[in-house]
């Protein structure tokens, strides 16, 4: 079993990947091993509650929603090769290196409403070239296909590191000395599947398209797809996103008219495109509901959108219910 530092050199080597990518991936573990020591410890770190404070998406705060954030800006800024990074938990883009040619994007603490309660939540993480000329905030609205490498740290019944850069994707368990070793290398996700993960609560606000489809998979054997379908809901994507990764299986925030001014829960470039890009690279599928995910042209840092993916054949389903 490979070492993280070893399959870094190993991977690059095989892949051409540059040493200023390989550098600012490192930084970002680190800080997701400093979040991980204080999630593993809990109430013994002063880390669950509250903050008292709210983000920009007009959410409260849990401690560890910024407490995570600080570690990953000052664990980035200190990197000669980060040019800027962006956070759920910013209003704007935090400028770093002039020199650096890389930006990153971070969902620091996904799963928030799980951090007190010691369900698995995870670090969510986007690498992107730096344009040339100076940042702004345009800089950091590429599509999600641009992005050179992706991934998530989930803090879990095991630390788990889960990471593509475009060319596969490889997971890592933490050990005892705080050492990401390979555990599992190229994954792929079954094109079919009988699980599905949707916040049914929200059934009654759902498109009638997802109406149409949740009711086809929960008429089981005497409806149109013929076959029983199992549900989960974590509700921490990054959970669930593994679990797809590893069994597959088809996750929905879809659309609903709560908020008609929204066009989904999740965030864009937090969530959607760097779990996008893992769940691709593994031979899954991610969409709006219309188009492919990937190939959207961002139009704002907290850009909300609407999420399917998971087994190919499912979301394809979806995708045609909304034509
Ligand atoms: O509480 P709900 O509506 O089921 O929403 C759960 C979803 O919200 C999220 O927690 C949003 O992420 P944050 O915790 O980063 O805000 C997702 O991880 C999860 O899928
Ligand atoms: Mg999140
Ligand atoms: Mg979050």
């Amino acid at each position: 079993m490979k070492t993280f530092s070893q399959y870094l050199m190993v991977h690059s080597q095989e892949n051409h990947i540059p040493k200023e990518l390989i550098s600012t991936v490192e930084s970002i573990i680190i800080a997701c091993k400093q979040i991980s020591r204080n999630v593993r410890l809990g109430a013994l770190s002063g880390v669950l509650g509250e903050a008292g404070t709210g983000n920009i998406q007009g959410e409260a705060q849990k401690k560890l929603d910024v407490i995570a954030n600080q570690i990953l800006i000052d664990t980035l800024r200190t990197n000669p090769n980060v040019a800027g990074l962006a956070s759920e938990e910013e209003d704007n883009f935090v400028a770093a290196n002039e020199q650096g040619g890389y930006l990153v994007l971070f969902d620091p603490l996904d799963g928030s409403s799980n951090i007190d309660v010691n369900i698995s939540i995870g670090t969510i993480f986007s690498v992107l070239l730096k344009p040339s000329g100076s940042l702004k905030t345009e800089s950091f609205l590429q599509k999600g296909s641009e992005q050179v490498a992706a991934g998530y740290v989930l803090y879990g019944v095991q630390t788990l590191l889960v990471l593509t850069f475009k060319h596969g994707v490889h997971v890592f368990t933490l050990n005892e000395q705080g050492e990401f070793i390979e555990t599992k290398s190229l994954p792929q996700i079954p094109e079919q599947t009988a699980e599905f993960a949707i916040n049914a609560s929200n059934q009654r606000h759902w498109e009638q398209p997802i109406q149409k489809y949740i009711n086809e998979l929960l008429a089981g054997e005497d409806g149109v797809r013929e076959k029983n379908y199992n549900m989960r809901w974590v509700a921490s994507m990054v959970a669930e996103v593994h679990r797809i990764l590893m069994r597959g299986g088809v996750f929905l925030y879809p659309k609903d008219n709560r908020d008609p001014s929204k066009a989904g829960k999740l965030r864009l470039m937090y969530e959607a495109n760097p779990l996008g890009l893992v769940v691709e690279q593994a031979g899954g599928k991610i969409t709006n509901s219309r188009e492919n995910m990937l190939e959207i042209q961002p139009t704002g840092l907290h850009q909300r959108v609407a999420v399917v993916l998971g087994s190919a054949e499912e979301v394809g389903h979806v995708r045609e219910l909304h034509i």
